[in-house]
C-alpha cells in the first residue's frame, strides 16, 4: 500500500493550524498512550493538563481558572453554549444565544446540537460586533453573549467590555472566543481578556498559533460553577465525574500543549506575534502597492479583494489559500508562513494577473 505523506506547510496559506513545535511532538509522541479523559487513572497527562490550564489562565489574566484542554475551539464554544444554557436552566425555558455574524460556524452547530435558538446580528464597517445590534438582540431569554478576539475571516477583536456590559445588564454570560487570537493578544493593546472585563468563559486554542498538536483547544471558566454545569458522573471509571464533552481524549495533544507553553510562553510567543505582525503589515502594503483593495491587518491576518480568476489562478498553481464570505483573499500569518513563501505568492500574483 502506498503509504500516503502528509503536505508540506510551504504552501499553506489561510490555515489556523501550524507545524507544531519540536518540543510538542516531541511530548505527543511520549503521551500518545494516556488517556486524561480518565485522570485518576492516568495521573501524569492529568497533572501537564493542569499546568496548560494554569498557563492559559495566566495568559488570559485568571489567576485561578476552571477548564480543560478541549479537541479544538469547536467543543470550547460547544460547552460555553451548553453551561449558560445549563447555568439558567432555572430560569429560562427557552434559551437564545446573541452573537456576531462574524462568529465562527461552531456556533451554528452549538445551537443545532444543544436546540438553543442562535441570533446573528450585524458586525459594524470595520467587521468588528456592532453593540447597538446586539444590545436590540438580547432578551430576557439570552443566556449567552459571544464577543471574539481574532475573527476567523478578518482577526478583528470585537469590543470586549462593551460587550460584557450588555451581556450582564441582560442577565447573560459573556463567552470570548479567542481561539486564534488567544496566542497573540497578550502581546497587543487591546482589551480582550479576563483581565480587561467580566468575561465568564473564553476559547483559546494551543493548536493555532499555541503551535501545540492536534487536537489541543482550551476552554477557561472564570468560576468553578462554570465546569461543575457540565458535569457528568462517571461510574465506571476510576475518576467519577466528567466535565468534558468528550470521554477517551487525547494525552498527546494535552501534553504537547503543555510542552509547547513551557517552551515559549510569553517570550517565544511574543516574538513570534512581532514577527507575524510585521509580516503582515508588509505583505498588506505589497498586495495595496499592486492595487488590491486590503483590509487593514489588526492582528497577522490579511484579507484583500481579489479576481475569482486571479484566485482560481492561484490555487491552480497550488497555492493552499481560502477566501472569505465576502471573497475577499484571506492570508494568515501562522508560525510556518514566512516572507520567502509570501514573496513567491507575489511573483505568482504577478504573472497571472
Ligand atoms: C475564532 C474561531 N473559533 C473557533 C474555531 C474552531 O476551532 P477548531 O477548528 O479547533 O474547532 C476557529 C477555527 O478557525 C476560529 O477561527
Ligand atoms: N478552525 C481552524 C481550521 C484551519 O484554519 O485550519
Amino acid at each position: 500500500m502506498q503509504r500516503s505523506v502528509p503536505q508540506t506547510f510551504d504552501r499553506v496559506l489561510s490555515s489556523m493550524c501550524t507545524d507544531p513545535h519540536p518540543a510538542a511532538r516531541a511530548a505527543a509522541e511520549r503521551f500518545l498512550a494516556t488517556n486524561p479523559g480518565d485522570p485518576a487513572t492516568y495521573r501524569d497527562v492529568a497533572e501537564l493538563e493542569a499546568d496548560a490550564v494554569a498557563t492559559l489562565g495566566e495568559m488570559t489574566g485568571l489567576a485561578d481558572p476552571h477548564g480543560y484542554v478541549t479537541s479544538g475551539g469547536t467543543e470550547a464554544n460547544v460547552q460555553a453554549v451548553r453551561a449558560a444554557r445549563n447555568r439558567r436552566r432555572g430560569d429560562v425555558s427557552d434559551p437564545n444565544v446573541v452573537a456576531p455574524e462574524s462568529a465562527h460556524f461552531s456556533f451554528n452547530k452549538a445551537a443545532d446540537v444543544l436546540d438553543v435558538e442562535l441570533r446573528l446580528v450585524p458586525t459594524d464597517d470595520d467587521h468588528r460586533a456592532d453593540v447597538g445590534a446586539v444590545r436590540a438582540a438580547v432578551d430576557d431569554d439570552t443566556v449567552l453573549v459571544v464577543g471574539v478576539a481574532g475573527t476567523t475571516e478578518f482577526g478583528r477583536v470585537d469590543p470586549i467590555p462593551e460587550l460584557a456590559a450588555v451581556a450582564h445588564d441582560a442577565g447573560a454570560f459573556l463567552h470570548v472566543d479567542a481561539a486564534w487570537g488567544g496566542f497573540l493578544l497578550p502581546f497587543t493593546d487591546r482589551a480582550w481578556s479576563f483581565a480587561h472585563a467580566p468575561v465568564d468563559s473564553l476559547t483559546v486554542d494551543p493548536h493555532k498559533c499555541g503551535q501545540a498538536c492536534i487536537p489541543a483547544g482550551g476552554l477557561l471558566f472564570r468560576d468553578r460553577s462554570g465546569l461543575d454545569s457540565l458535569a457528568v458522573e462517571t461510574p465506571y471509571l476510576e475518576s467519577t465525574s466528567q466535565a468534558t464533552l468528550t470521554g477517551t481524549r487525547s494525552g498527546a495533544g494535552v501534553a504537547s500543549a503543555a510542552a509547547a507553553m513551557d517552551e515559549l510562553w510569553p517570550d517565544g510567543y511574543r516574538r513570534e506575534y512581532e514577527r507575524a505582525a510585521d509580516l503582515a503589515s508588509w505583505f498588506a502594503g505589497e498586495l495595496r502597492s499592486r492595487g488590491f483593495d486590503v483590509v487593514d491587518p489588526e492582528l497577522p491576518l490579511v484579507a484583500a479583494d481579489v479576481s475569482d480568476s486571479l484566485f482560481a489562478a492561484l490555487r491552480d498553481r497550488e497555492w493552499r489559500v481560502s477566501r472569505t464570505d465576502a471573497g475577499h483573499l484571506r492570508v494568515v500569518c501562522m508560525p510556518h508562513v514566512t516572507r520567502e513563501a509570501l514573496s513567491s505568492f507575489l511573483a505568482d500574483v504577478d504573472a497571472v494577473r
